[in-house]
């Protein structure tokens, strides 16, 4: 089989998650269609982050499968070809001890794009996420709200087919919040499918078009936004 051409739709197919023989998570049956902006929510250890890992397989299920698009297996060797088309923003960015102008080229080297193209995609990124001012400070220096706001550019950069975020603004203060928001509705409007983790209500509103709640390791219910919460 060749290297898959697409990692959506994201299917679950029987996946549970039970690292020492405990089940934190499933079994799961379900599946991430593209277009739909979704969000997944539930009380503090339910398995959302949990939920997000797996499917961007930073985790592996220990039973059932993961298939994503044309039908990889999330063991075999084609899935790292399927996640370099996903990126991941984490409630608090991992940033390396550069500047941000680094960090945000840093992903494309990793991915041998050539030097001068890096660049143009480096600083259109920088602009279009109003970070273009800061391009040579110290990314540890940035405050919350401009790391979250670099992290978003680092994926940006990648023209990431799924972006998964695990509660990109809970701890950001609201104006930060709005800029972190108007950032990933970027992503959705140039073809990104968005998939959230958030505590918020009303960003699930604002933010998303499908529901995922999540309570001790189920799905419970799965709709629209309007229908869900
Ligand atoms: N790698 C792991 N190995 C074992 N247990 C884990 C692991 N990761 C998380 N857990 C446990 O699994 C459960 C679900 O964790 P998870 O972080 O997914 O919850 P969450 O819904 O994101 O919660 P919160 O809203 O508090 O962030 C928790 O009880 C947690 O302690």
């Amino acid at each position: 089989m060749g290297v898959p051409q697409k990692t959506l739709p994201i299917v679950f197919e029987g996946v549970t998650f039970a690292p020492s023989g405990v089940s934190l998570l499933g079994p799961l049956d379900f599946q991430l269609n593209a277009g739909q902006r979704t969000v997944i929510v539930g009380p503090n250890g339910a398995g959302k982050s949990l939920l997000l890992r797996l499917c961007h397989g930073l985790l592996k299920p220990t039973a059932g499968q993961i298939r994503c698009g044309d039908g990889a297996e999330a063991k075999s060797p084609e899935y790292t070809a399927v996640r370099q088309r996903q990126a991941m923003v984490f409630q608090r960015p991992i940033l390396l001890r550069r500047s941000v102008w680094a960090n945000a080229l840093y992903s494309l080297k990793l991915r041998g794009i050539p030097k001068d193209q890096a660049r143009v995609e480096t600083t259109a990124a920088l602009s279009l996420f109003g970070l273009e001012a800061l391009a040579k400070r110290s990314a540890r220096h940035l405050s919350g709200g401009e790391q979250q706001r670099l992290a978003l550019a680092r994926a940006w950069v990648l023209k990431p087919e799924v972006l998964f975020l695990d509660e990109p603004t809970s701890a950001l203060d609201p104006d930060a919040t709005v800029a972190v928001e108007a950032a990933i509705d970027q992503f959705h409007a140039n073809g990104s499918k968005v998939v959230m983790v958030t505590h918020s209500v009303s960003q699930a509103r604002r933010m998303a078009d499908e529901c995922l709640l999540l309570e001790r390791g189920q799905i419970v219910k799965k709709g629209p936004v309007a229908e869900v919460l």
